[in-house]
């Protein structure tokens, strides 16, 4: 279970942008979380991943309350999540071919060994051939690069998957592709699945619940800013 317990999280003590604010996903669920732009998902979705250190409140992570964040955090918990952006050309480190940015998580935690087999099971998987994986992020496209941004999420065979509007800059084609991958990684694993966006069809085709800001708790959210 992924609890998210009465966080409040922000970038000024003196005005979080998320206050107080509860959430849950069980194992194998997938949940979304659907909320105007500038509300404060993002910086949810860092906290819950792990990425962000809330002012207050706790996050548990099947029953053990996280201490450390970003790279402070242990490992086992740091690895258990696969995080997925909105921008792949932030994530994605521009000097690295897309085969390295893929490995990267797995030289990261010394398992140098896997990345050859890991290579050839998930460039497939994502759709990136041979060719495209000797590429650098500057010589691919934002959907090409956020496929192989996805395969890095999935390196590690993660626990949970957190996806800040992973589709947002992407054709429906590829959005419904990389909706696909996610989804048959989640059945084969049984990982759960914290989907944040504003696009309430999409969210409500691909979670099994979805949940909007509005009702986890109070904020200061900005509706219509951003
Ligand atoms: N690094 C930062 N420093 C200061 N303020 C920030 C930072 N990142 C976000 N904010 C502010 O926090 C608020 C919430 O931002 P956040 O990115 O969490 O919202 P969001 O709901 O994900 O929005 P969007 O859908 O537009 O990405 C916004 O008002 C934003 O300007």
């Amino acid at each position: 279970m992924l609890e998210l317990r009465d966080i409040t999280a922000g970038y000024d003590r003196r005005a979080p942008v998320v206050r107080g604010v509860s959430l849950a996903v069980a194992p194998g669920e997938a949940v979304g979380l659907l909320g105007p732009s500038g509300c404060g998902k993002s910086t949810l979705a860092r906290v819950a991943a792990l990425l962000h250190r809330p002012d207050a409140g706790t996050v548990v992570l099947d029953g053990t309350p996280a201490h450390g964040w970003r790279h402070r955090a242990p490992r086992a918990q740091r690895t258990a999540f696969g995080v997925l952006f909105q921008q792949p050309r932030l994530s994605a480190d521009p000097r690295l071919r897309l085969a390295d940015v893929i490995a990267e998580p797995l030289r990261a935690t010394g398992r140098k060994t896997e990345v050859a087999n890991r290579l050839g099971e998930l460039g497939p998987l994502v759709g990136l051939g041979a060719e495209l994986l000797t590429r650098r992020p500057h010589e691919v496209s934002d959907g090409q690069l956020q496929r192989a941004c996805l395969a890095r999420a999935l390196v590690l065979r993660p626990r949970w998957l957190i996806c800040d509007e992973m589709t947002a800059m992407l054709d429906a084609s590829t959005t419904a592709a990389l909706v696909a991958v996610v989804e048959s990684y989640r059945r084969e694993t049984g990982a759960g699945l914290l989907a944040v966006g504003h696009d309430r069809t999409l969210l409500e085709r691909w979670c099994d619940r979805t949940v909007s800001w509005a009702a986890l708790g109070t904020t200061t959210g900005m509706p219509g800013a951003g």
